[in-house]
């Protein structure tokens, strides 16, 4: 696969111009040439860490799961010496988000009430009301007579 092409730190080196630029981030080796004047915090912060590892500040940031899983979009490889685990660290994110939309699904689920329910608490008691006064009324018409 293109992005499991594997590269050496000094290869990595060689793209550190605002024309050519990529960085680290968890053993992927990214090129975010395209991504750096869209990017949220700024292309400077970028340029800083161009051509090295930028794991610890993309980390320090506490970027959102969005932007983690961006970073997947970006890679054109990985670092050499690299681990499996260091690499598909990231895949965790995923299935976090998975368990938060089934929590919101359930959520939303519970809310509408039930038919009987309106009835027993809306019509019923302004059913009991309406005989009530329309009881008083009538006998009271009729006491007038
Ligand atoms: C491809 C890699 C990166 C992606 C996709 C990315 C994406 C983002 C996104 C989407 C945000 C908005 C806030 C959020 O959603 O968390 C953000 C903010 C930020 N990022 Fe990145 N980022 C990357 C790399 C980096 C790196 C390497 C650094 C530091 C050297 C950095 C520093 C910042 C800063 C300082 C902010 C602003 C935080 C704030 O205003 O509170 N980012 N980034």
């Amino acid at each position: 696969m293109e992005n499991q092409r594997v590269f050496t730190r000094s290869q990595i080196l060689q793209h550190k111009s605002e024309k050519d630029c990529w960085l680290v981030i968890n053993g992927r080796v990214l090129d975010v040439t395209k991504f750096l004047e869209e990017h949220p915090g700024g292309k400077e912060v970028l340029m800083e860490v161009a051509g090295k590892d930028a794991t610890k500040e993309f980390d320090a940031i506490g970027h959102s799961k969005g932007a983690q899983n961006s970073v997947l979009k970006y890679q054109v490889g990985v670092l050499e010496g690299a681990t499996v685990e260091e690499v598909g660290g990231m895949e965790t994110v995923t299935g976090m988000e998975s368990k938060t939309q089934e929590m919101s699904a359930f959520v939303v689920k519970e809310d509408p009430k039930a038919p009987s329910q309106i009835f027993y608490e809306f019509f019923l008691p302004l059913l009991v009301a309406t005989s009530y006064f329309g009881y008083r009324f009538l006998t009271r018409e009729e006491s007038h007579i």
